[in-house]
């Protein structure tokens, strides 16, 4: 029989209104787990409880609330081989980057540990005389973390982490596609010895969950991660009611090539940024821009290693690329092929289902050669799909990479001092990589991007307190 995911609510493990099925995207056979599904009337069960518990998780000392993360850390760390196996079955992303994703699970926890006991504040002299000024941060409230299915681990963590190290209580909504993720994390944190109620997982869709935690009153901030439809309905809903809201959106990463790169470096960036994950990241680096001198020898030398990726399935050794993870994304991306055929854009090899001892959403890596008016060149496409756009020089380079409605990340691959320095100033993204793949990042930094990728404050590292904690500003006369 198919284990049962449960919510968690109130300190209890809580069955659905309905049932769902999660399966594994390598071997269709192979059903992962039913999970419980909520509708509004449970939702708000799991706000209440939210509500009602901020207080005494707020009172608490930060020696506590790093006891708490340490030990899911440290959990999360201890079993990362298990918990990376569960990823890898659920959404096929390969064993030995579903375990790296477990471990950076455990270390985000882990880095808010420490930044619950680091919190600081100030004191200033006022303009008035025997006054004191201080200001300090408090939780914010009752979170709402509504996370995708493609870090399935390490997204959830990066909200959960310092919602909690900062002292607010939380509803956490997964994506549909990930439920035994959830759970797994869920049981983890059930035993770390929070208060009941501070900590809530409500398993459900989209529209009913998500859309009943972004409606509620109960709800102070909100904090998102997915596609740029659903994140500007969340803000138009949340900004209505003042909430406060943080958005991680869609990428169309530009890879910058230029003429003194190292070719078998910037052929490597190109691979790991683009295909890797099977491109399902929004740090993808889903458009690749190379200057004229080395177009050619680029091109080349990326088709023949792209032809030779190994695309199976994602508990196999020696699986480089797994499947896509489900039917509807599988669709999708073979939607934007065909478009990209459709517009002129040159196929240079795969955009083919391939077939596998098992049955699954197994797809070719594509590599189109494109225009910058391609559809391809322009939309976020969440595949194993890249193109190249070929640059005049260096600034043309450049113009490209700005030219696009996302800021998420960007990177250059060149020896020069001077225009990496150059690229660096002059990317229009939140994060910039030199001679590294554009997906791939730290846990213990800032995290987002500009223009259409992101919205609200950054997530991860320090910076991550401005989205959940609140300043108060207090003065007293002596
Ligand atoms: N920036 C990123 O990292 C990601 C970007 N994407 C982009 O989005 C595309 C579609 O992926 P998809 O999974 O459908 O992304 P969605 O934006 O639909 O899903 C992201 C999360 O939001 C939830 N959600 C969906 N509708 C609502 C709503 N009305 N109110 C509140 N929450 C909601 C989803 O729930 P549920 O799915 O359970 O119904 C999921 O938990 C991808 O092709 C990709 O381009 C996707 C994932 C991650
Ligand atoms: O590239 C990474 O390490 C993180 C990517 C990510 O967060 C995403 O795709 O949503």
């Amino acid at each position: 029989m198919a284990q049962l995911f449960k919510h968690y609510i109130n300190g209890r493990w809580e069955t659905g209104v309905t049932i769902g099925v999660s399966e594994n995207p390598s071997d269709l056979a192979d059903v992962v787990g039913e999970f419980a599904r909520a509708d509004a009337n449970q939702t708000e069960q799991a706000l209440r409880a939210a509500a009602d518990a901020r207080g005494a998780w707020a009172d608490s000392t930060p020696q506590r609330r790093f006891e708490v993360l340490d030990a899911i850390g440290s959990e999360l760390i201890a079993r990362k081989e298990e918990l990376g196996k569960l990823l890898a079955r659920e959404e096929g992303k390969t064993l030995p980057e579903a375990i790296a994703e477990a471990t950076r699970a455990g270390m985000i926890f882990k880095f808010f540990a420490g930044e619950a006991l680091r919190l600081r504040g100030d004191r200033l002299p006022s303009v008035r005389p025997g006054v004191d000024v201080e200001v300090t941060r408090e939780p914010v409230g009752v979170v709402a973390l509504i996370a995708p299915w493609n870090f399935p681990l390490a997204i959830p963590a990066w909200k959960i982490a310092p919602a909690l190290a900062w002292g607010n209580s939380v509803v956490f909504k997964p994506a549909e596609l990930v439920p035994a993720c959830a759970f797994a994390l869920a049981e983890i944190i059930a035993r770390s010895g929070l208060p009941a109620g501070v900590f809530n997982l409500v398993m459900g869709s989209g529209r009913m969950v998500g859309q009943t935690l972004v409606d509620s009153p109960l709800v102070d901030a909100i904090s998102f991660t997915g596609s740029v439809p659903v994140g500007e309905g969340i803000l138009a809903a949340a900004s209505a009611r003042r909430a406060k809201v943080q958005l991680e959106m869609g990428g169309k990463n530009p890879l910058i090539v230029l003429a003194d790169a190292d070719m078998d470096q910037a052929v490597e960036c190109a691979v790991q940024g683009a295909y890797f994950s099977t491109g399902q990241r929004c740090t993808a680096s889903s458009r690749l821009i190379v200057e004229a001198p080395v177009h050619q020898a680029f091109v080349d030398r990326l088709r023949e290693r792209v032809r030779k990726l190994k695309v199976d399935h994602a508990l196999k050794r020696g699986t480089e690329i797994g499947p896509v993870v489900d039917a509807r994304q599988l669709e999708t991306v073979r939607g934007y092929i065909d478009i990209g055929r459709s517009e002129g854009a040159e196929l240079l090899c795969g955009g083919e289902l391939i077939e596998r001892e098992t049955r699954g959403h197994y797809l070719a890596p594509a590599l189109f050669l494109a225009q910058p008016q391609h559809r391809i060149a322009r939309e976020e496409i969440f595949g194993p799909v890249a193109c190249v756009l070929r640059a005049d020089d260096a600034e043309h380079a450049l113009a490209l990479a700005n030219d696009t409605p996302f800021g998420l990340c960007a990177g250059v691959c060149t020896r020069s001092l001077k225009q990496a320095s150059h690229f660096k100033r002059q990317l229009q993204a939140g994060m910039v990589m030199v001679n590294l793949p554009t997906a791939g990042v730290d846990p213990h930094v800032p995290f987002g991007g500009r223009k259409g990728s992101s919205y609200g404050p950054r997530e991860q590292g320090a910076y991550a307190a401005e989205f959940y904690t609140t300043v108060k500003t207090a003065y007293t006369l002596a």
